[in-house]
């Protein structure tokens, strides 16, 4: 069964916009949770342009599935997560001035960096997973770099511009997650997945995960957020049966 990690940042935007206490990510976490999320995914940015640090402590004690902290590699961010000590860390790129986070981690690169990141979290009992695009030469660089999870960028498949290259990039993400379980990798997938979007990349074999957030915010606006939570697990579940 393919678990749901519901992202919470997007909660926390609405909140930072006009620096109020609500929306509160912490009951969002624990009332996605009830609704049926297998983890919390939450992504501390160095800008802290939504979640904060004190979402971070807080979502610690109050979820009760298991939490995947999202964080670019920077000293600061690495103590903040061996501090946290969450179950799993996702290691992220990070620009500035991005909208969002617009590819995956150049692992290839940034190896060393990378690699000594990944020993250092791993080192606090913490699993590594690596946001990388669905790419042979970043999925074998994240293996060799000692992660032993990948999440495959999706933005690209959700951001196609036409139906063609949406069917030539889920075929880069069903190749990958391929190479990546033949390399004995857990492979999770992420990033702009939707609701007319979701079921195509959850029906491929071998993905383990699937970490969505904005569009389940979005939903809420209409639905509520406990039924944006059940209605997305219903399409993952019905897709990948
Ligand atoms: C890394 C990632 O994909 C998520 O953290 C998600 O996109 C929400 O965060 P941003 O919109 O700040 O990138
Ligand atoms: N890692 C991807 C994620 O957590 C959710 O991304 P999005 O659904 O908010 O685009």
């Amino acid at each position: 069964m393919i678990e749901l990690g519901v992202n919470i940042d997007h909660v926390a935007t609405l909140r930072q916009q006009r620096l109020t206490t609500y929306p509160d990510p912490i009951l969002a976490a624990v009332r996605a949770e009830e609704a049926g999320a297998d983890l919390i995914t939450l992504h501390l940015r160095e800008d802290r342009r939504h979640i904060q640090d004190a979402d971070v402590w807080k979502m610690r004690k109050a979820i009760r599935t298991r939490m995947n902290l999202e964080c670019a590699i920077t000293e600061e961010m690495l103590n903040i997560a061996c501090e946290v000590k969450p179950e799993d860390v996702c290691l992220v790129p990070e620009k500035r001035n991005e909208l969002t986070t617009e590819g995956g981690l150049d692992v290839i690169t940034h190896y060393e960096a990378v690699q000594a990141a990944v020993k250092k979290l791993q080192n606090h009992g913490i699993r590594v997973s690596l946001f990388i695009d669905a790419c042979t030469e970043q999925i074998e660089a994240a293996q060799r770099a000692g992660a032993t999870v990948i999440e495959l960028h999706t933005g690209a498949y959700a951001d196609a511009a036409s139906p063609d290259s949406a069917a030539k990039e889920l075929d880069r993400i069903r190749v990958g997650a391929a190479h990546g379980v033949a390399l004995g990798l857990r492979v999770n997938a992420g990033h702009g997945l939707h609701y007319q979007n979701v079921q195509a990349v959850a029906a491929i074999p071998g993905i383990a995960e699937l970490n969505i957030g904005h569009a389940i915010v979005a939903q809420a606006v209409f639905d509520g957020w406990e039924k944006a939570v059940r209605d997305m697990k219903a399409l993952i579940r019905t897709a990948a049966a």
